[in-house]
């Protein structure tokens, strides 16, 4: 196969770039920039020695259209211009941004304050967690790969919303991320020394990626509901950990919570149900396009606390987008992404 790159250079294209490289049906990898045209890639990226000795080129649609696959891993706003001349021209889209995951183009320009990609195309693109919507990414033609969060939220949920194992109605979910979550480009909030050494709460009550929680909790487990959902900076560079907080219904034991999610992902390759546990932690999975779930009843309180932990690169963009390409592609999920996580 033929794959190329938009946005090589940020943190979720250099991810694509690292397991592409031992993806064994890539034949050529070949990388797109906006800004950098003609540097060499491995000059800019010096641990990529010997690996992609090739310069960077600018974005081209006669080159583009040769590919079998192009990702876009670009901030939000970018692929709703550049992807609908590709779309239906020959390769399989991708795209790691926001862009095209919200349906309603009204929810997208409240969220995102961005004007909206063309409606046709938002319609007829696929939303791309994997193990929820497989049948579908089959035969997409362009693919909205999930948020960071939304990933780790949604696959440690929707199980135990859709078998009514909890109140979908008052759900409150709090996530925390690493610093690379907001991407290669420096910000006051993800200075080193005021990210260090403090742990911060940020765009309170007015994250975009509720009313894709939403939107994917009404489409998966058919159920309208509204998410309390906060989010948290953490002084680490990778990781999310969502904790979600929900009335489990009249009789439900711990051994259904863990049985539900157990059968949710029986043939799961990629998310693994994590039975019982003191703690869980984001090195469990780092590096890794695993998520781990997890979900504890409090016999007190009548409420389960149920977690989602991914790496937000991998499992939260690279990995999960390269998934998604296995599935279009009619080829085993695995395929270049069996690593071991970074327990250390
Ligand atoms: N970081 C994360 O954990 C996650 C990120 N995402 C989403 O994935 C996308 C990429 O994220 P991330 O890699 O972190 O972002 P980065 O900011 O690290 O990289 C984005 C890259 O996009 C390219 N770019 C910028 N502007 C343009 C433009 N106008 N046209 C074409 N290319 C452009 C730049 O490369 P160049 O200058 O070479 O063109 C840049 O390196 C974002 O939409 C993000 O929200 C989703 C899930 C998780
Ligand atoms: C730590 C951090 O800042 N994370 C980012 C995640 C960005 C993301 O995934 O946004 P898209 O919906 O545009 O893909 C955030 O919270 O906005």
């Amino acid at each position: 196969m033929k794959v190329g790159i938009i946005g090589a250079t940020g943190y979720g294209g250099l991810e694509l770039i690292r397991f592409l490289y031992n993806h064994k049906e890539v034949e050529r990898l070949e990388l797109f920039t906006s800004s950098e045209e003609g540097t060499l890639f491995s000059s800019k990226f010096p641990h990529l020695a010997n690996m992609y000795e090739q310069p960077l080129q600018k974005i081209d649609y006669d080159v583009l259209s040769q590919f079998d696959v192009v990702f876009a891993s670009t901030p939000s706003g970018v692929s709703t211009d550049l992807f609908p001349p590709l779309v239906n021209r020959g390769p399989k889209l991708i795209d790691l941004s926001g862009d095209f995951r919200l349906k309603n183009p009204d929810s997208y320009e409240t969220w995102y304050k961005k004007t909206p990609p063309p409606p046709e195309i938002v319609e007829a693109s696929v939303y791309g967690l994997t193990e929820w919507n497989e049948r579908a990414i089959k035969e997409a033609a362009l693919i909205a790969n999930p948020g960071c969060y939304p990933t780790a939220v949604l696959l440690s949920l929707l199980p135990l919303i859709k078998e009514k194992c909890i109140d979908p109605s008052f759900l409150i979910i709090d996530a925390k991320s690493g610093i690379s979550g907001a991407g290669n480009k420096p910000s006051q909030t993800t200075h080193y020394s005021e990210a260090n050494e403090s742990l911060s709460i940020y765009k309170i009550n007015e994250h975009q990626h509720i009313p894709e929680i939403e939107q994917a909790i009404s489409m998966f487990a058919g159920v309208e509901t509204k998410i309390s959902f906060n989010t948290h900076l953490v002084p680490m560079t990778r990781g999310i950990l969502s904790t979600s907080y929900a009335q489990v219904m009249p009789g439900i034991t711990q051994k259904q919570l863990t049985d539900c999610l157990q059968a949710a992902y029986e043939h799961q390759p990629f998310v693994r149900v994590v039975e019982d546990a003191t703690s869980v932690g984001t090195n469990r999975v780092k590096g890794s396009n695993y998520c781990d779930v997890f979900a504890k009843l409090d016999e007190r309180t009548g409420r389960a606390t149920i977690i989602g932990v991914i790496d937000n690169l991998v499992k939260g963009a690279a990995g999960q987008a390269i998934q998604n390409m296995n599935v279009q592609m009619n080829l085993p999920q695995t395929l270049g992404l069996q690593v071991v996580p970074l327990f250390i």
